[in-house]
């Protein structure tokens, strides 16, 4: 079957945001990394709850995490693409293409971590500000960022065709 046969009837940006939002949503569900990712995130967003840094810093830090997710994502994308290819045979090249695949994560992960100390350091001196109302759109935007991404993580997976 064609797979766009499905959504013909939906416009063409609604179909490209459905089928998007179907990537995500089964790599949240099946990848236990992107699993990893989501609860790092959730401490990230926690931990700027507490400290409360400045809405830009904020902001630079939410891209960030959607660029690990970004990047686990194309992971799963040439995994999945490299089975299909093979067969599910050994293949010292389609081994080669998921380590180099897996390594495109690592290294966003490691440089996601100079951003977390940059944040630590750009705080101090560290206060409890969870319930106070420093920098109320640094809330905004962690607590818009939170719920998409709960949102994403917890969407019922639908049905591939086949
Ligand atoms: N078809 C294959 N031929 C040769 N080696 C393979 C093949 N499939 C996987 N490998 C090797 O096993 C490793 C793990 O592959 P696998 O498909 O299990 O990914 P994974 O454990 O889900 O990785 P990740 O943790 O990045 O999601 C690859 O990085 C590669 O070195």
């Amino acid at each position: 079957m064609d797979i766009n046969t499905r959504q013909q009837d939906k416009p063409s940006f609604m179909r490209a945001l459905t089928f998007a939002l179907r990537g995500i949503v089964y790599v949240f569900h099946t990848e236990a990394n992107m699993k990893r990712h989501f609860w790092l995130f959730n401490l990230l967003a926690l931990i700027e709850l507490i400290l409360r840094p400045p809405a830009d810093t904020v902001a630079i830090s939410i891209f960030i995490a959607t660029c690990v997710f970004a990047a686990e994502l194309f992971n799963t994308a040439i995994e999945l693409a490299v089975d299909a290819a093979v067969n599910f045979e050994y293949s010292r090249i389609a081994g080669l293409a998921k380590d180099a695949a897996s390594g495109a994560v690592a290294m966003v992960c490691f440089g996601s971590l100079f951003a977390a100390v940059y944040i630590l350091v750009h705080s101090t001196p560290w206060r409890f500000r969870l319930f106070s109302n420093v920098h109320p759109l640094s809330v905004v935007i962690l607590d818009v960022a939170i719920v998409i991404v709960w949102a994403l993580r917890f969407w019922p997976m639908s049905k591939h065709p086949k």
